[in-house]
């Protein structure tokens, strides 16, 4: 729950532009002004740990006090009347994420920051020659497969020139994973940073994945700057991105630079606001040389993209249109403060432009990084308060607050768990007792680190707005800490559903322990990787959201366990649901000799209208099934709905109403009220036109448009659902809505359809009815298969 502060109404010059520009919220709270209520006129009850705290830190208290006030005062107005330092120390501060669609060098860009800001001394290349590999993939196997599967957190300074001072910059950094089969670790990611930096490549521009992180990055409210990396490669033109994402990702960017030299003669860039050369020198590009003077044959260039940086900033900020409607020209002070602004607001996107294996140009993205991206005091972070019926409360990241903070990312490390976790406000001391607002334990925080990829740092504090990671806390990856005088819990991130399970077990029985120590670890650290036993074969089922992702896992399984195991074919995770509300009344009555087995259960079993979590309702007056039996049916509905009867997966949008029923004086028990309700289930299902559903995945593909026919055709036959279509200069973009069983194998002949130029991405959308024949195949097979099992 976040959202971004309007420094300044907009009046849009361009209606239309602003039509098609989707924010997924509106932004809906206004930033500093002078017409609030002096601090004394709030009064809000206060509990008497709450006055106690008051009583000891009484200017902090009355921040909290205001902050958490209704009528909400406005964060800038805090930061100047109590807490100058404060609100300079965070100034300083940017919590980033790089997130970008896969190969687009985000790791390379990654080491390239870590070097230029001196966090490492040398540059190891992804796939380099050296077999080192880039600091953050710091998995052998992600070095292994040039890939990021985890993301990795680190932190360094960056020393900005700011008329003509130095001013330190500390930036904490997550590079997140190019896969959409590894999507959670940018949820996670973009849930708890502030800003981010998109990647792109210069040559294939917007790509499949790219889209889906934009959709990430709006989910979270995430304000970014865009990078085109790869500026030295053959048919570099980073003007082509600049549309595109203004086009394909409906977000105003310009950009902030103009290349000097084009693919292996790229130099440098001229900046657009400052109008000066900037040049990559040394043997790193570590020295940048700026130039007032901008080349000749660029010149011309520089000036028609000024122009139009100026024109896109007037379509999305007040002030620049109004200079523009009088046809002044903005200072450049006046452009940096519009891109700051318009870049918080999540309505532009400021483009910069280089070439991080070829070392050119990532220093002025640090500055664009520094200039444009939010500092934590300027995200309006909310939590809920539990004490006030979850009413909304704004979180001020401010040390002398009570410590909030969200444990957003679990991992096993070789000292125990490490819990990462974003402080929203206070501070984290080691020694200090925090609480976990979801189990209401309290914890000690034995130790602190900082991350620097798979290396750490210990430090005794973290201040508010920072990132760490804690050892020894058991808690659940989206657990809220609080000090525990304050009643505040935090949402958590988005988690999506498994859409592929398989079956697992390992090749020698003797390493079993070491199987179920490595699937509790990846499930513990993964909510995306899922494992449950099929009571009726046995057999150790894996769920997550691709073949990569759960192939990763049985890799991993056999390097960091020493397990090797076999694995069954991939299985798509189908759902079972029924369609009409069916009526019961069913009775368990078994006589055989001492004491009996007798429940009765009335009731009846309807969709939930949605497809969406199953319910169980008691409606029973009267008596007629006491609570503990009650609880009994319940259990037997939840049973029932994690295996259903049709091809044994799991009942969707299922409501159980159970309002009347029959108990024995003593044949009666919980085991036989449970059993009597999974019967009813199984027989009230069958009846209410049950059907199996499949999971729909939003499919981006992208080809250079002489495939466009082709790519049609292969949609097509996989009775896919087209829902829209760009077509660009030199390529288009589909994108559609595709059963997962029908994209087994479709990358292999995309592959084959397009010369190896096409690509697609996948995400989970929603459940679907599948096709009536397949759900006919499928029951039958399991029928099969079932009556297979019983003959043995
Ligand atoms: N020509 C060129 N190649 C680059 C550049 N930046 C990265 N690469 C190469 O692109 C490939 C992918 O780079 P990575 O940094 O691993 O990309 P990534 O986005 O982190 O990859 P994933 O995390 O696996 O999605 C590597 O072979 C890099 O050497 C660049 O500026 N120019």
């Amino acid at each position: 729950m976040r959202s971004h502060g309007a420094l300044s109404v907009p009046r849009q010059l361009s209606r239309s532009l602003r039509a098609t520009y989707t924010s997924p919220k509106p932004c809906t709270v206004r930033w500093a002004s002078t017409s609030l209520r002096p601090f004394q006129t709030h009064q809000l009850p206060l509990d008497r740990r709450w006055q106690q705290r008051r009583g000891q830190a009484g200017a902090a208290a009355a921040v909290l006090e205001q902050a958490a006030a209704p009528d909400d005062l406005a964060q800038e107005t805090i930061i100047d009347n109590l807490a100058p330092e404060e609100a300079q120390r965070l100034s300083r501060v940017r919590n980033i994420g790089i997130a970008a669609h896969i190969d687009s060098g985000k790791t390379t860009v990654t080491e390239r920051i870590l070097y230029y800001t001196g966090r490492i001394k040398s540059i190891h290349e992804v796939r380099g020659k050296d077999a080192v590999g880039a600091k953050m993939d710091s998995m052998d196997l992600e070095r292994e497969k040039g890939i990021t599967i985890q993301s990795a957190a680190t932190y360094c300074d960056w020393i900005k020139k700011e008329n003509g001072k130095d001013e330190k910059y500390h930036i904490n950094l997550i590079d997140t994973p190019g896969h959409i089969d590894f999507t959670i670790e940018v949820e996670r990611a973009l849930r708890v940073l502030d800003g981010a930096v998109m990647v792109l490549c210069a040559v294939s521009g917007v790509q499949s994945q790219t889209i889906t992180v934009d959709r990430q990055m709006k989910r979270y409210n995430v304000p970014r700057i865009s990078f085109v990396n790869k500026m030295d490669r053959a048919g570099a033109n980073p003007f082509k991105a600049v549309d595109q994402i203004s086009h394909k990702l409906r977000v105003p960017a310009a950009a902030m630079q103009v290349p000097i030299g084009v693919e292996d003669q790229f130099k440098g860039v001229v900046d657009l606001v400052d109008m000066k050369a900037i040049y990559s020198e040394g043997l790193k590009g570590e020295t940048i040389r700026i130039a007032d003077e901008i080349p000749p044959d660029v010149q011309p260039l520089a000036e028609e993209k000024r122009k139009k940086l100026i024109e896109t900033l007037a379509d999305v900020d007040d002030e620049i249109a109004e200079i523009f409607l009088d046809e002044r020209t903005p200072t450049v002070e006046q452009i940096k403060a519009a891109v700051r602004r318009a870049t918080i607001s999540l309505k532009f996107t400021p483009v910069f432009m280089g070439s991080a294996l070829a070392d050119k140009s990532v220093q002025p993205m640090l500055d664009g990084v520094c200039d444009y991206l939010p500092n934590p005091s300027e995200v309006e972070n909310l939590a809920l308060d539990q004490r006030r019926k979850e009413a909304p409360v704004k979180l001020v990241s401010y040390n002398s607050l009570p410590f909030v903070g969200l444990a957003f990312k679990l991992e096993e490390s070789n000292f125990g768990q490490l819990t990462y976790i974003r402080v929203y406000q206070g501070s984290l001391k080691k020694g200090n007792y925090i609480f976990n607002a979801r189990t209401n334990k309290k914890v000690k925080v034995p130790r602190i680190v900082r991350m620097h990829s798979n290396e750490m740092e210990d430090t005794p504090e973290i201040g508010a707005g920072e990132i760490c990671a804690v050892f020894g806390i058991d808690c659940a990856s989206g657990d809220t800490f609080t000090d525990g005088a304050l009643g505040y819990s935090m949402t958590s991130m988005f988690v999506p559903e498994p859409v592929i399970s398989l079956s697992i077990k390992p090749k020698d029985n003797k390493d079993l322990p070491n199987f179920s120590k490595a699937m509790a670890r990846f499930q513990r650290e993964d909510p995306t990787f899922r494992v449950h036993v099929d009571n009726e074969s046995q057999e150790t089922i894996i769920s997550g959201m691709g073949e990569l992702h759960l192939d990763i896992y049985v890799e991993r399984m056999r390097r960091e366990y020493r397990v090797a195991c076999e694995t069954g074919q991939p299985q798509v995770a189908w759902r079972e649901t029924l369609t009409e509300k069916v009526p019961f009344d069913h009775t368990l009555k078994k006589q055989t000799g001492g004491a009996g087995d007798f429940a009765r259960v009335v009731g009846w079993l309807e969709p939930t209208g949605a497809l969406e979590k199953n319910q169980f309702e008691n409606e029973v007056t009267g008596g007629a099934i006491s609570e503990k039996f009650i609880f009994a049916c319940d259990k037997g509905f939840q049973l029932s709905c994690n295996k259903g009867p049709l091809v044994g997966h799991k009942v969707l949008g299922t409501r159980m109403v159970i309002n009347d029923g029959a108990t024995h004086m003593t044949d009666s028990s919980e085991m036989a009220f449970k059993t009597a309700t999974q019967q009813a289930f199984r027989k009230a299902f069958g009846q209410g036109r049950p059907q199996i559903l499949e999971p729909l995945m939003k499919t981006t593909i992208t080809a250079p448009t002489e495939f466009q026919g082709a790519i049609v055709g292969l949609l097509n036959k996989r009775n896919a659902v087209i829902n829209d279509t760009d077509i660009g200069p030199e390529d288009f973009t589909v994108y559609a809505d595709c059963s997962l069983n029908s994209m087994f194998g479709f990358s292999t002949q995309l592959r084959a359809a397009t010369q190896g130029k096409g690509e697609f991405g996948m995400e989970f959308s929603h459940y679907s009815p599948a096709p009536m024949q397949l759900q006919k195949e499928l029951v039958a097979k399991h029928e099969k298969m079932m009556a297979d099992k019983n003959k043995k």
